[in-house]
């Protein structure tokens, strides 16, 4: 699908379809993005992103504040690649990302890179990647701990207050190895939020999990996105659900070739989804 190129940014929200809920201003903006992976000792390349935009002069504009964003498309297409450079875990090749208003490029110092991680986004992956010799509430803590703000106790309340929001308030004390997938997943996603990240960014966090844990780590998001206006980009396999988002962005072969507008974000209801599997399956 082609971009289509404005002559000036002016009045670029207007030409955004409407949904029921507000959003803020652009928080995640990129041009001319391009990622290629050389393959280590050989004379072979990938492209994993080609030119892809999301920016105020493109179809795909920018990612607004309390955006919910789901990633699509097929294996391969490049979701996980832009949820990295997003995340600035990863550099693209070429081309110009702006997270937060603020522009990361080659030269952005490690040290400002791991700031912003620690202070602005929050991450969930597949797999949970929670310390296997902590309970949940020191996972929960330890990002506070690293960021070094708060005190012991205010990071303590804090931690015990996530648990609580993420419904763990009985799971405290218990390991990893002594939680459920669905159960691991939330501590994960309490952690994600201990410093207040102005960003989500998820990678398949429904992946591992069957459908009642797939729902109600939904619903979680959608409450975390509604009430605190987090931003959440997400990337998942699950056409089921599309319905969580306001937006859906699919790319394949490295390039966005298709979205689409949610006008209202609505979450899934167990027992009726669970009948449409069921018939699905008949
Ligand atoms: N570290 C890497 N080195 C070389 N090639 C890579 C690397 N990471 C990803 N790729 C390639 O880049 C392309 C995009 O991969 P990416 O993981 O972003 O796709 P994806 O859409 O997330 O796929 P999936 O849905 O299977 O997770 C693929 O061809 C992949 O093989």
């Amino acid at each position: 699908m082609s971009v289509r190129f404005a002559n000036n940014n002016d009045g670029w929200m207007e030409r955004v379809p409407r949904i029921q809920k507000e959003l803020g201003e652009p928080v995640i903006v990129i041009q001319h993005l391009s990622k290629t992976y050389t393959i280590p000792g050989t004379d072979e390349s990938v492209h994993a992103l080609h030119d892809i935009h999301l920016a105020p002069e493109s179809e795909f504009y920018p990612i607004r504040r309390g955006e919910f964003v789901i990633l699509r498309g097929p294996s391969g297409g490049g979701k996980t690649t832009l949820l990295n450079i997003l995340g600035t875990i990863d550099n693209a090749t070429s081309g110009s990302v702006e997270i937060l208003g603020e522009a990361i490029s080659d030269i952005s110092s490690d040290k400002y890179l791991s700031d912003l991680r620690l202070r602005r986004i929050g991450f969930v992956f597949q797999t949970f990647n929670l310390l296997g010799t902590m309970s949940a509430y020191e996972n929960v803590e330890l990002p506070m701990t690293i960021r070094g703000k708060l005190g012991h106790k205010e990071s303590k309340e804090r931690a015990l207050m996530l648990l609580e929001t993420v419904g763990l308030q009985d799971r405290i004390a218990h390991l990893p190895s002594e939680l459920s997938g669905g159960e691991q997943q939330r501590v994960t996603i309490a952690r994600a939020l201990s410093n207040d990240p102005d960003i989500l960014l998820l990678d398949e966090p429904t992946g591992d999990l069957d459908t009642l844990n797939t729902i109600e780590i939904m619903n979680l998001l959608l409450r975390i996105n509604k009430e605190r206006k987090t931003t959440c980009v997400m990337v998942t396999h699950n056409p089921d659900v599309e319905c969580y988002a306001d937006r859906l962005l699919y790319l394949e072969d490295g390039r966005f070739v298709k979205q689409a507008i949610n006008k209202v974000q609505t979450p899934l209801v167990l027992e009726q989804y669970q009948e449409y599997l069921r018939k699905k399956d008949e």
